[in-house]
């Protein structure tokens, strides 16, 4: 089978940012009671909001956090630190309040939302998950492709609802997280294969690999890609071939937000390499990514550089859920306060004449 017709709206263009309030934002900034540039990456992180939320008076107050986990067939092959079970049993803590994301949530006032794409472990008893079962996990993609058309569909479609819903609710900025034993190999894999990349240099610790578990990992992605690259035609093939459920439907989610006009703030390495997806399938998206955070994941710098992207922070985070995304959305908040309410010279009457011009 080929690409469903379901997917047709892949093709629909990303929105268009308005440059003219960015020309008004950096215009205001230039007129608060501080000397240019002294705000930094700050004013920077306003600027571009305004843009992005077509407002002078841009704001990350209302955010919806959106988890997709999913469980991946290649976690046969030795590939994690941990058992397969723990995307299930963590399912479970996030139901109950327990997870990082679930603290960082509530700090920040933000909902949370939780989708099961597909686990080994059946979650249709919990409460407080939305379920998408898409099969227990994917296929090996060691020895076939991870998913069938039909599979990568029905997760795209569960990600361009999450967009949709957050865009319908007035949310003003979307967080994309994942949780999904072994996605760190299928993630690096998918990169490889959009980059044409060497495994050596994308390959890392995961949830914690030793050199010897990192070097198995690296045999592992090497003989799946020599049996997907030659047969690999198209990005979306790529992600079918080599990608996870939840990879997929973040990659979805990010597509349907940028086509809506949503601002969509980027997490770690799985996320990247979704939103690498994302703009390679539908070019333009990545004018509505903010990247939040650098991940201690070998492969995430390289994947910012193809995105051309500069990273908000870098505290070594590698936990995935979105939590990195979470902790800098206090930083955004900041700026956009700064930006909504300093006084202007002329307000507070101060001189804006600088000593030297
Ligand atoms: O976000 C990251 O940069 C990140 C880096 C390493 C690991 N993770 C998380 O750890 C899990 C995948 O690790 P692994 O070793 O099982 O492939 C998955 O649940 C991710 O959310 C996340
Ligand atoms: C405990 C645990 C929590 C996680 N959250 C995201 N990935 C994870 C992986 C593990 C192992």
């Amino acid at each position: 089978m080929t690409q469903p017709a379901a997917l047709h709206w892949l093709s629909t263009p990303p929105a268009v940012t308005n440059q003219e309030m960015r020309q008004l934002a950096e215009q205001r900034q230039t007129q608060l009671t501080k000397p240019p540039g002294s705000l930094g990456r700050l004013e920077e992180f306003a600027i571009r909001l305004a843009a992005l939320q077509n407002t002078l008076q841009p704001g990350a107050d209302r955010v919806h956090i959106a988890i997709f986990a999913a469980d991946h067939g290649v976690a046969a092959e030795g590939v994690s630190a941990f058992p397969q079970s723990v995307t299930g049993e963590m399912i479970r803590n996030f139901t109950r309040g327990g997870a990082a994301i679930n603290v960082l949530a509530r700090a920040l006032n933000a909902s949370l939302e939780i989708i099961n794409l597909g686990t080994v472990h059946d979650t249709q008893a919990l409460a407080h998950v939305r379920h998408c079962h898409l099969g227990a996990g994917t296929a090996n993609f060691v020895h076939q492709p991870a998913m069938t058309w039909e599979q990568l569909s029905q997760a795209f479609q569960a990600g361009f609802e999450t967009t949709e819903h957050a865009q319908q609710t007035g949310q003003q900025l979307f967080i994309g997280g994942e949780m999904g034993i072994g996605n760190t190999a299928s993630a690096t894999a998918l990169a490889c294969l959009l980059l044409n990349e060497q495994p050596e240099r994308l390959t890392g610790r995961g949830t914690g690999l030793d050199e010897q578990g990192i070097a198995h990992k690296i045999t592992i992605i090497a003989r799946a890609l020599s049996l997907h690259r030659p047969q690999t035609d198209s990005p979306l093939d790529a992600l079918r071939r080599v990608g996870g459920f939840e990879i997929a439907a973040l990659t979805g989610a990010y597509i349907h937000g940028a086509q809506l006009g949503l601002p969509l703030l980027i997490d770690g390495f799985i996320s990247t390499v979704a939103a690498l997806t994302a703009e390679h399938i539908t070019p333009g998206c990545k004018d509505w990514f903010i990247f939040s955070h650098q991940s201690s994941e070998l492969g995430h710098a390289l994947v910012l550089k193809a995105l051309s992207a500069d990273p908000l922070i870098d505290l070594q985070m590698r936990l995935g859920e979105g939590s990195g995304a979470a902790v800098t959305l206090n930083l955004l908040r900041m700026a956009c306060k700064l930006h909504n309410e300093m006084a202007t010279f002329s307000e507070a009457q101060v001189s804006q004449q600088s000593e030297l011009s």
